[in-house]
This record gives C-alpha cells, structure tokens and sequence, in this order.
C-alpha cells in the first residue's frame, strides 16, 4: 500500500486505522467547501442494461458521432474508435467471443454482479501476474494508476463472513461461470467470491452531472471513504473521459478542517433513520452513529444547536402512521381547486419564509454557525405556523415531486414552480444546504420562473435570486471541470438572459 500512501499524501489525504470503521480517509489540510478533492479512474465501470445500446461500453457518454458497435459480437457500442481500442485491451479482446457465444443472453439482476467480476477479475490477474513491472520504476502512468486501483481493491472489506448463506451461493454459481470462462492464473475461484462480497459494499451507481443512472462502478479509491448521514463531500463523474473510464470526483460541501475524517452519503438523505440504518446494517454491515444518527446521544461532538436541529430534521423524515392521510391532504391539495386556497395560506407563506430565510445562506458566504441558527429558527417555528408541519416531511415529497413534473411537462409553468418552490422549501429543510439534488432543483425551479414571469419585473428579479443560488450551489457540488461544467455554463446563460431582461425593464421605465 505504499504507493497508495504516496498517492493520497499527494493530494493532502491519510489513510488510518480505525477502530470501529476499520480505516478513516482524513485531510491534512484545510480544503475549502467547493473543491475537487481528488479525481481518479475507475477499475472498472459499464452501463446499467437499460443503457447498454445507448452509453459508450467504455465511458458512459451519449456520442455526438454515431456509436461504433463492435462487428463481431455485435453487442458492445463506443462513442468512438479511441473508447474502442481502449476497451479492447482492457478486456474485451478477451470478453468479445463469449458475447457473441452468449447469443442474446438476458440482461439480468446477476448480469451487473458478473460483468463487473469479469472485467475486475482480468485487470488484477494481469496486475498479479506482471507484479515485478507494476513495481518496477519502468511503470508508466497509466499503469501505476491501475496499480493503485488494483492493489487498493485487494485491501477493500468484504465482510464475507457476513453475507447470507443464499447470497453467497448465487456468488458462487456467478463465480463458477466466470472462472471457467477466463484463463485466470493468478486468481483462484474462492477469492472471486471475495470480490462480489466486495462489489456489494463497495461499488457505486455512476450517475451523470443531472444525477441519473447510467452505470455501475468499481472505484477502490472512493472506496476508502466512510459514511456520513451529514456528510462533508460528495461523489460526482466526468462521463464521457476515455481514458479515464469515468473518472470519479471527490468534492467538498462543506469547509473540511485538516484532520478531520473526510465523508460521503451512502443514502439518501430524505429517508427515515430506521430505513437508512437497516440498509446500512444490510448493504455494508455497520450500525450508523453519525452525528444525525445519534442526535440524541449527548456523548457525541456536535455543539448544541446542530443537535436540535438534527433531531428536528430526523422528525421530518420519519414514517408516519398518518401517511394515507396525509397522502391524501396533500392529493387534495394539488388538486386545482383546493391549491388555490390552501397552497396560497399555510403552506405558501411558510414556503415563502423558509426560501427567504434559506436562500441567502446559498448565496452568500455565511458561516456554517449562522446557517445553523437561520435553520434551527425555521424548525422551532413550524409547529407555531402552521396548521399541518407533517406536510413540509419527505412524506409529501415524492407525490409532490410527481406532480411538479407533470405541470413541467404541460408547460403549465405558474403550477410547476408554486410546487417547485414546495419542493425546495421541504429539500431546504431536509438536505445537506450544498447538495446537488439542491442545486438541480434550484436550475429546473429557475427555468419554470422565467418562462412564467412575463416581464414582470418583480417575477424576474426573483426568478434572478434562484439562478444566483442555482449557480453558488452547482459552482460547489459540480465544480467546472469537463462535462459537470457543462450545467454551470447553461445556468450561467441563463443569468445573462435574466440580467438583460432586468435591464430593458429598467430601461423602459
Ligand atoms: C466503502 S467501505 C469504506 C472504507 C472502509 N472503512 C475501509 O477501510 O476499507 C464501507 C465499509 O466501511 C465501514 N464503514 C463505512 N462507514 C462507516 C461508519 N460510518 N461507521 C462504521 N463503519 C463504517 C463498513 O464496514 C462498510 O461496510
């Protein structure tokens, strides 16, 4: 592990032992909310099944160009001869003749889990095998790239020993194909079942710079990266980086002070704490004491307002035993003729205040203290407010979010953004202030803004305040390199419109 040491060390990162966790990633140094921490290449990563004719096989990107399907299986596409060639001697010289052996074999819930093993399996056979070169000073960079993914991948936990009896037969049986399908020499069968109980609590969902899901990724380095339910940095991907095979991007959303522990979000954070504890215990085996998590421990090192306010949050997320109910309140609500009274009353103006309050500290450069006390005020408020809280909970959200793009979609752009505005105020609430699901919001709210405002000047100056917060919030979790900079530029465009709008307003007065 040393040249991973030396690699991490590069980029002011250590690697300790822990514990409870069995090993921390912390920085040396202070990094600054909004930075790129650390990019590296995957180890492995493809597109989900339902991608698969439509994503390059090797770096998830859309082509411009038509894709360039392979002529002999006639099962992998690229976006272009450069993907094609690196593929190729990645491992699809060798993965070529079982397609096209395999026919038109189903694309399965186990297709993901063998693939992944495949490919993984080809790389750290070749690592094994050709160990004195990767150790060699000959090594190019490239390779010693792949040297750091591999050798970090063979120190990764699997908690095999954890795994259900029917879990690891089916990994068995995926093990038995794939050993018999390659000529593995420095890899046995048993330790391919290693690898998938690694997969499972390891590997990622590859998501594009709107958050949707194109493929699945073995990253060894991000695998170094413990959870958070309040975390600190985020996982994004550069699709569409040949030659880095979708690279992934450690950012941070939060100022990170040297010494700390550096962590991401294993789930996401709408969910209840007792279904994110059980799909933690489940998917990685651990029972989570993060500081949302135990709120109500008054052992653990938070100062008291972030307390209060995690417990608060931790009571919006919560299952209900009203949630037919409530489900069908917020139903009624949506409905034209109930949302004209009551969106507009109770709801509204609480939604009102919550953006008002909020949206400075997207803007601004307030300190985490002063966003703290603005959130604590809003959440001892709410039972004072109005009538129903519950309704600002991850309850409403996904019914809410429905109808949010059903309006989007009929071009009804006054109703979307009423509860594209609802939406926000309970994300606001809910999420971390710097989150991507924040900052995409923020962009879909802007454009239903400006396409309702009709010139009038009051609506365009608002709809200006959410695409100033739209760009600080993405600037933070999307950063403006390669394809994430992308969306920035296109909320920047935006902002330019807005401007010159407010201008010839001016003008005309
Ligand atoms: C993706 S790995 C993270 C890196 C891991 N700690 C290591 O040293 O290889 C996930 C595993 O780390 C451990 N882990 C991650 N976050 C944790 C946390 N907040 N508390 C306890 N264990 C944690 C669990 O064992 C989990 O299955």
């Amino acid at each position: 592990m040393q040249c991973v040491s030396e690699f991490l060390s590069l980029h002011g990162l250590t690697l300790q032992e822990s514990p409870t966790k069995h090993r921390t990633l912390s920085t040396l140094k202070h990094i600054p909310r909004g930075s790129t921490i650390i990019t590296y290449p995957s180890l492995a990563c493809f597109p989900i099944p339902s991608m698969v004719n439509t994503h390059c096989n090797n770096c998830l990107e859309i082509p411009i160009e038509p894709l360039k399907t392979c002529s002999r299986c006639r099962k992998t596409v690229y976006c272009n001869v450069k993907c094609q060639k690196l593929a190729w001697s990645a491992h699809h010289k060798i993965l070529c003749p079982l397609y096209k052996k395999e026919g038109n074999k189903a694309l399965d819930g186990d297709y993901m889990d063998e693939e992944m093993l495949r490919r993984v399996a080809l790389k750290i056979d070749r690592y094994l095998k050709k160990k004195s070169y990767y150790e060699s000073e000959k090594v190019s960079a490239t390779d010693l790239s792949e040297k750091i993914n591999c050798e970090t991948f063979l120190t990764l936990m699997s908690h095999r020993e954890k795994h259900t009896s029917e879990q690891l037969e089916k990994f068995k049986t995926i093990a038995r194909n794939v050993f018999s399908d390659l000529d593995l020499q420095n890899i046995t069968q048993d330790e391919l079942i290693t690898y998938l109980c690694r997969f499972s609590c390891n590997n990622f969902n590859v998501d594009d710079s709107q958050l949707f899901n194109l493929g699945e990724g073995t990253y060894p380095i991000g695998s170094l990266i413990n959870h958070s339910c309040r975390p600190n940095a985020i996982v994004m991907y550069s699709i569409g980086q040949q030659a880095n095979n979708g690279p992934q991007i450690l950012r941070s959303i939060e100022n990170i002070k040297a010494g700390e522990e550096i962590t991401i979000s294993y789930v996401d954070a709408a969910m209840s704490r007792t279904s994110r504890q059980r799909l933690l215990r489940e998917k990685y085996f651990f029972n989570c004491q993060c500081p949302r998590c135990s709120s109500d421990d008054i052992s653990i090192d938070i100062t008291e307002e972030e307390r209060s306010i995690l417990v608060k949050i931790e009571q919006l997320t919560e299952i209900r035993d009203n949630e037919k109910e409530q489900e069908e309140i917020v139903e009624n609500l949506l409905s034209s003729q109930m949302q004209q009274n009551m969106i507009k009353d109770s709801i509204s103006s609480f939604t009102s205040r919550i953006i008002i309050a909020l949206l400075p500290h997207l803007t601004g450069e307030t300190s985490k203290s002063d966003y703290i006390k603005t959130l604590e005020v809003l959440l001892n408020d709410m039972h004072a407010t109005i009538t129903r809280p519950d309704l600002f909970t991850t309850s409403s959200l996904s019914l809410v979010t429905r109808h949010f793009y059903d309006r989007i979609d009929l071009q009804q752009w006054r109703e979307s953004w009423t509860l594209g505005r609802y939406i926000l105020a309970i994300y606001l609430l809910i999420y971390p202030r710097f989150h991507p699901i924040i900052g995409l919001h923020l962009f879909s709210l802007a454009k239903c803004m400006w396409n309702d405002t009709c010139k009038d000047k009051d609506k365009v100056v608002e709809s200006y305040e959410i695409v100033k917060a739209t760009k600080k919030v993405l600037e933070i979790t999307h950063g403006d390199g390669f394809e994430n900079g992308k969306i920035v530029a296109q909320v920047m465009d935006l902002e330019i419109n807005m401007q010159t709008e407010l201008m010839e307003i001016e003008k005309k007065k």
